[in-house]
């Protein structure tokens, strides 16, 4: 029924980048990622979806229902625009991701699922506009039919409509079953649409909140640099 995370530690060769992250996640639900730049929430998504870099070691457990994650079973979006092929089109693009996973892909309703026009199939990489390349990489996730999404920063550098429509979509997925895990740093945005938010500095959990903690005038953030993290968010009203 669940993925879960386990005292989830990583190192580089330069020496260790995380330790001591664990978190769960239901299908149907959305779990969020925040923190300060560095602090590791990228080296998690790739540590969950089995995406670490040669050199990195890991230690921990993830796993799905109790049995640890299979490859292919978590699908990676990842945040670099630059994990596109510049040489593919996007339709190539999203069945070869479908093929990795031994599934055909209908690409008609893969592109209608992440708001994509048709015509996008036949465009390069560099034809797309930020918001239709993010959505691509969505594409690309789903085209493998994984249960278990992981959107890292998929709105960075869109604008608000372009962000919202994106955690619209992130939602929609949610609500149909999958789980999802999404890192960003529009705290507001993610206390919308996930049921609890793990919160990182340095390389270390700081606290995991339910996200209406987030909205509460009362102080149930515990931490104080959770506290923070929601002041610097643009329109907070939150007293502590
Ligand atoms: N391939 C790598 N080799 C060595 N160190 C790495 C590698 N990838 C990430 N790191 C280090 O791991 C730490 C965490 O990086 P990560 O990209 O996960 O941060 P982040 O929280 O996603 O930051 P941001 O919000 O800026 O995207 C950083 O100190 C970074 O330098």
């Amino acid at each position: 029924m669940s993925l879960r995370v386990e005292a989830l530690s990583v190192s580089m060769p330069g020496g260790p980048v995380l330790s001591g992250v664990s978190l769960a996640l239901n299908r149907g639900e959305i779990v969020g990622l925040t923190g300060s730049s560095g602090a590791g929430k990228s080296v998690i998504a790739d540590a969950i979806a089995g995406a670490l870099p040669a050199g990195a070691v890991l230690s921990g457990r993830i796993t799905i229902d109790g049995a640890a994650a299979g490859h292919g079973s978590i699908a990676l979006a990842p945040q670099l625009l630059g994990a596109l092929d510049p040489l593919a089109r996007v339709g190539t693009q999203i069945d070869r991701f479908a093929r990795l996973a031994g599934r055909r892909v209908d690409l008609h309703s893969a592109l209608a699922d992440v708001g994509l026009p048709q015509g996008a199939a036949r465009k390069f990489p560099h034809e797309l506009s930020g918001g239709m390349a993010r959505r691509v990489l969505l594409a690309t996730a789903l085209a493998t039919g994984a249960e278990w999404i992981v959107a890292d920063e998929p709105t960075v550098g869109l604008d608000d409509e372009a962000a919202g429509r994106i955690m619209s979509l992130l939602a929609e997925l949610a609500a149909s079953g999958r789980g999802v895990i999404v890192i960003s740093h529009d705290l507001i945005r993610l206390a919308e649409i996930a049921s609890h938010i793990l919160i990182m500095h340095d390389g270390q959990p700081v606290e995991t909140a339910p996200a209406s903690a987030f909205m509460a005038t009362e102080q149930r953030l515990h931490h104080a640099f959770s506290r923070a993290l929601w002041q610097a968010q643009p329109g907070t009203r939150f007293t502590c």
